[in-house]
C-alpha cells in the first residue's frame, strides 16, 4: 500500500538534504580558500576566538528557530573541525 502522506513528507525531506549538501559544498569551497591564504601567510589552521563567536551566535539562532542548541553547536563543531583538519594538511603542503 503506498503512503501518500509519508511519500510528500519525505520528499520534502529529500530536497531539505540536497540543499544541505550544497550549502555544505559551498562552506567547504570556502574554507578551501581560507586555509590556501592560511597556509600561504603562515596563520595558524584554528581560530578558537573566532570558533567562540560563531558558536556562540549559531546558539542563539538555534534558539530563536526552535532548534536545540546543543545540537547546533555540535553540528557546527563537526564541521568546523574537518575545517581545521583540511587546514592542518593545507599547511602541510599536502593537498586535501
Ligand atoms: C575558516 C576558518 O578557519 C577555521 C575554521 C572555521 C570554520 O570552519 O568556520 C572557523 C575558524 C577556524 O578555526 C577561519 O579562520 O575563518
Amino acid at each position: 500500500m503506498t503512503d501518500d502522506t509519508l511519500a510528500r513528507y519525505r520528499e520534502s525531506i529529500d530536497n531539505i538534504d540536497a540543499a544541505l549538501v550544497f550549502m555544505l559544498a559551498e562552506r567547504f569551497k570556502i574554507t578551501k580558500a581560507v586555509g590556501e591564504h592560511k597556509a600561504k601567510t603562515g596563520l595558524p589552521p584554528a581560530d578558537p576566538n573566532r570558533e567562540s563567536i560563531q558558536i556562540e551566535r549559531l546558539r542563539s539562532l538555534a534558539k530563536s528557530a526552535n532548534l536545540d542548541p546543543d545540537f547546533s553547536e555540535k553540528f557546527l563543531r563537526f564541521i568546523i573541525d574537518e575545517v581545521i583538519h583540511h587546514h592542518r594538511k593545507a599547511g602541510a603542503g599536502m593537498t586535501g
